[in-house]
């Protein structure tokens, strides 16, 4: 199987693998760095077509998203809870109309204070609208304190939903669909920043409603006062919502250049700072060439955004410029309208304070709109994900898996990994009938754990069929399937959890006895070094917690069959399940596989060819096809492939 730490894909293609060395021995400096030797390495990759697109969009483009982006938030938000959803929605309008009551207020106070007469009648003309300003401002207070507490209330929850859309997807797709860079890379947008922005579109469609009201509110007042006034207010805001578009565009883009580029760093930055590599990283003396490397690629980054982020403070400073000069004509026109008689000084006098207001809610209005705009771009990275997930999904056939089987048969089995020249299985067939043990024998390479996985139901052939007792597994639902099988992976994964959950995790459904989880570990040679360890079957595996203990790569792999051992599943698949482990305990697994097999099937992938020449039936693999099967006996007779390589070893063994 392949690595999961090697990079494979666009970002692997898009990083030189070479570093110039450098003579210092101390992490480098940003002066100590080597210059930029590629600037292709800031090229968008292919698989970022669709979304250079979305960072194309103009402004009008942008405006006319926006409306759809909005309902999708509250649609987001209306699915975490449409309880706190329709409270923020309410209150939010209702807090906007009391403080557009308390701007027509301030309006009403203006009337009556600049209204011709003695000083003490201006007061009392004055004093109902004062009262109003006071009673919605006390409103107002009380409602946005109420909105804001259902808006803390929704926001987490939002971004509970979200990061839970995203898991389940993502465990849900075919086990193939994670060979697939382009599906690999669109998980990682979404994961970095698609969660978050989906809280945040939330976040800021509420705003963007609250602005809303607030700008209706000085909007009609000015439109009463005078209609001239109104496209007045929108000019003096166009080009700082235009900056603000423009600004977000640049970042965007800005990211999608660099992805590749953090993609490789953040991997090499791992490798530097982790455990598993840390032994070999000082062996091999690698740590210098790999920091000039992050080096140099934190500077390619480094240099982007310091340039991406000039640009945007020019941009910026075009916008307001420009916002100021259309301000200012607002107030050309407003006193206009005073001298050539056309609105009277007190009218003028609110206009001037609508047309304050106003522009403030314009321009919030526009930063938010915009901000909403801005993670919708990576919004659209998370639906975008979720959708091509959904099309990835496994299949889920409601018909129910036979219970158990009495045959196994593969009919001219292909299957090819994403993007491969050619299939890692072609047209196998073979039969596994139940109490067999089959060995699946071949060089490194040859197809043995891909065929192990297609058996494990783990991937589905591209063609031909798997079928149990004539059941065409891919009419069944794959986890029903898979309830009945038991994997011992090649490189087992090392669960952070106790020694007993290590192994109870094979039945996880299932209440597990200590005694049950002892016999499991009895049974894969693992019980022996369990009890030897601080807390016994309570001690956390992973040094990563206090207390926490690690294993020897062997003791890991006993576990791991221990855990399968536990499944007590009808097709047990060894995947080198012996690979690390001492001779003694080699021969302990195996006796105990022998007893298993009575009323199972174990398929057994080994190197160690003594293990299998007491298999029921041997299959050789050579490039993905069976160019040989039988007994032991057989195959020797033959002289064939199986013939060459047990000899080689039994040989190596005499030779000993
Ligand atoms: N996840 C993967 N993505 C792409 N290609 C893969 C993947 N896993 C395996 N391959 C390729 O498929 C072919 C068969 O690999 P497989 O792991 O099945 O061989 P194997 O016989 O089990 O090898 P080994 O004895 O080394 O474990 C190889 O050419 C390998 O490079």
């Amino acid at each position: 199987m392949a690595d999961p730490t090697t990079e494979s894909g666009p970002a692997a293609a898009a990083a030189p693998q070479t570093a110039p060395p450098i003579d210092d021995d101390s992490p480098a400096g940003p002066d100590a760095m080597p210059p930029v030797p590629d600037d292709g390495e800031l090229e968008l990759p292919y698989w970022l077509t669709s979304t250079e697109e979305a960072a194309n969009t103009s402004f009008p483009q942008m405006v006319r998203r926006l409306p759809r982006l909005l309902r999708e938030a509250w649609l987001l938000g209306w699915r975490a809870s449409p309880r706190t959803t329709l409270a923020v929605l309410i209150l939010q309008v209702a807090a906007g109309v009391a403080a557009a009551v308390g701007l027509i207020s301030v309006v009403g106070v203006l009337d009556g204070l600049l209204q011709a007469g003695p000083t003490p009648e201006r007061v009392r003309a004055a004093v109902p609208s004062l009262l109003l300003l006071i009673l919605a401002l006390a409103l107002r207070g009380l409602l946005a304190s109420a909105a804001t507490a259902a808006h803390g209330r929704l926001s987490p929850m939002v971004y509970e939903a979200a990061e839970m859309r995203l898991l389940d997807l993502t465990t849900r797709v075919d086990l193939a669909t994670f060979d697939d860079p382009g599906w690999r890379d669109a998980m990682e947008r979404a994961r970095d920043r698609g969660i978050f922005a989906a809280q945040q579109v939330v976040d800021h469609g509420i705003e963007v409603l609250t602005h809303l009201v607030g700008l209706a509110a000085a909007a009609s007042v000015l439109a009463v006062l005078h209609p001239v006034l109104l496209p007045m207010l929108v000019l003096a805001v166009v080009p700082t919502a235009w900056a603000a578009v423009r600004s977000a565009k640049l970042g965007y883009r800005s990211k999608l250049r660099l992805i590749a580029v953090w993609r490789r760093q953040r991997m090499l930055a791992y490798l530097l700072a982790a455990r598993e590599p840390a032994a070999e990283l000082r062996a091999f003396t690698v740590r210098r060439f790999l920091l000039t490397e992050v080096g140099r690629l934190l500077r390619i980054s480094t240099l982007e955004e310091i340039r991406v982020i000039g640009r945007k403070v020019r941009t910026n400073l075009v916008g307001q410029a420009l916002s100021g000069l259309a301000t200012g004509l607002a107030y050309v026109v407003l006193l206009w309208l005073l001298w050539t008689g056309r609105m009277e000084l007190a009218a003028a006098g609110g206009a001037a304070y609508a047309i304050n207001i106003g522009i403030g809610k314009l321009t919030e209005l526009a930063f938010t709109a915009n901000r909403v705009y801005e993670q919708g771009l990576y919004f659209s990275d998370f639906q975008g994900f979720c959708e091509m997930s959904l099309s990835h999904a496994e299949p889920e056939p409601d018909r129910p898996a036979p219970d158990g089987f009495r045959e196994i048969r593969l009919d001219e089995v292909t299957f090819s990994y994403p993007d491969a020249d050619r299939p890692a299985v072609n047209g196998v067939s073979m039969t596994l009938r139940r109490g067999q043990i089959i060995a699946l024998v071949g060089e490194n390479g040859s197809g043995k754990s891909t065929l192990a996985a297609l058996l494990a139901g783990l991937y589905r052939p591209q063609k031909g069929r798997v079928t149990w007792d004539g059941v065409d597994v891919a009419r069944v639902g794959p986890e029903a399937m898979r309830e009945q099988v038991a994997v011992v992976m090649q490189e087992p994964t090392r669960w952070p959890l106790s020694a007993r959950l290590n192994i109870a995790i094979g039945r996880h459904d299932r209440p597990a006895t200590l005694a049950a989880v002892q016999e499991s570990a009895r049974a894969g040679d693992a019980h022996g070094f369990v009890v030897e360890l601080p807390r016994q079957y309570e001690t956390l595996l992973s040094r990563h917690f206090t207390d926490g203990a690690d294993l020897s790569g062997g003791q890991w792999q006993r576990l791991a069959v221990s855990r399968a051992f536990h499944r007590d599943a009808s097709l047990l698949i060894c995947d080198e399940p012996t690979a690390n482990l001492d001779a003694r305990a080699e021969h302990e697994v195996y006796r105990r596989l022998r007893d298993l097999a009575a009323g199972r099937t174990v398929v057994l992938i080994t190197h160690r060819m003594a293990s299998v020449r007491e298999a029921d039936r041997i299959y050789v693999l050579d490039h993905g096809v069976v160019v040989e099967e039988g007994g032991h006996e057989e195959l020797m007779a033959a002289d064939g492939l199986y013939a060459q390589l047990f000899t080689l070893q039994a040989d190596a063994y005499r030779s000993e």
